[in-house]
């Protein structure tokens, strides 16, 4: 079975001025994730791993601990191969530049969610990490400012996650379709388990945090209504399923096909998700499995970010779950 290793340089070598910067971050990030998934199977036989660090994040969460070392890992990760300019993180407030002479010659910057779903670290749930790839906009050799960082989707150059679930597995595109690869610990190498991803056209599985309903615009409201019908000849009511981690929600819906959906409410007037390293990584590899992604009124991947840890409702999934939601969100207007 082809490694994670081959797949990426056999990808590097059809782009024959490719010089491995690239194929060198998702070594980087490869290795985070074995860290990640190290010390995620240990979690509850140390204190090291488990529970609140006791400290908060820019947007007032409180971070775990598991958030910390997750965002520290990778950022060390990163500086130490020197193919990235800069880094930023949901668990830091601003844009990290990495500044050394190799670092400053960089191309790319990366942006990333080290450890999503964090509050189910606790309880044995899956959690994952999500990243997001650029080149840099500002000259090469000079630091790298925000405006490298708030880019519009569509100029991801690479995204993808870890999910460390019943197995760990590593999903990524650089634009060229959406594959897996799942680990195996005793080789400690990804394997390529599941090529060139699609999303179902047609799923039957609706993911909301439903205990915020009455909080939800109407149109919403009336979707999640459609999705509980009982319409046997259409398959509905729909399953509902929801872990409470992007990741492994995103995860489940891309291969079986479903609707994930974050809207704004009355508590998250924007929503909850952040455009920069949850939004946009996961509607790049939801498209390009033959997904859509959307904030309701407007592709995902063309909103232009204005801050770093802008907020987004988010609904992906099934192109024709998706096209339905649609219509109801535009009865609303
Ligand atoms: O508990 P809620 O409000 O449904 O929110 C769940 C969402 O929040 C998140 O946990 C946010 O991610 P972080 O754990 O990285 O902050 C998503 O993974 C998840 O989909
Ligand atoms: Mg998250
Ligand atoms: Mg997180």
């Amino acid at each position: 079975m082809k490694t994670l290793d081959e797949f990426i340089v056999e990808k590097q070598a059809e782009y024959p001025n490719a010089k491995g910067e690239l194929s060198s971050i998702l070594a980087a990030i490869r290795l985070v994730a074995k860290i990640i998934h190290r010390d995620i199977n240990r979690a509850g036989l140390t204190d090291d791993i488990i529970g609140l660090s006791g400290e908060e994040n820019v947007q007032g969460e409180s971070q775990m601990k598991l958030d910390i070392f997750a965002h520290e890992k990778m950022k060390k990760a990163l500086l130490a191969r020197g193919e990235v300019a800069g880094f930023a993180s949901e668990e830091e407030e601003n844009i990290v530049i990495f500044d050394n002479e190799h670092a400053r010659n960089a191309k790319y910057v990366v942006l990333a969610d080290p450890l999503d779903g964090s509050s189910n670290i606790d309880v044995n749930v899956a959690v994952g990490t999500i990243f997001s790839i650029y080149r840099r906009v500002t000259p090469v050799g000079e630091p790298v400012t925000l405006e490298d960082f708030l880019q519009e989707g569509h100029k991801q150059v690479a995204a993808g996650y870890v999910v460390y679930g019943s197995s760990t597995m590593l999903v990524y595109t650089t634009g060229n379709g959406t594959n897996g690869f799942t680990y195996d610990p005793s080789l400690g190498t990804f394997c390529l388990s599941h090529p060139d991803i699609k999303i179902p056209e047609q799923g039957y599985i609706y993911s909301v945090n439903e205990g915020q309903y009455i909080k939800f615009p109407q149109g919403v409201k009336r979707y999640i209504k459609y999705c509980q019908e009982d319409v046997p000849a259409e398959k509905r009511p729909y399953s509902a399923r929801y872990v409470g981690s992007l990741v492994s929600d995103f995860h489940r819906n891309m291969l079986k096909g479903g609707i994930y959906l974050y809207p704004k409410s009355t508590h998250y007037p924007n929503g909850k998700l952040r455009l920069l390293y949850e939004g946009n990584p996961m509607a790049f590899l939801a498209e390009q499995a033959g997904g859509l992604a959307t904030n309701g009124e407007q592709r995902i991947l063309e909103i232009k970010a204005t801050e770093l840890h802008q907020r987004v409702p988010l609904f992906v999934g099934s192109a024709k779950m998706m096209e339905k939601l649609h219509s109801f969100l535009a009865e609303d207007q």
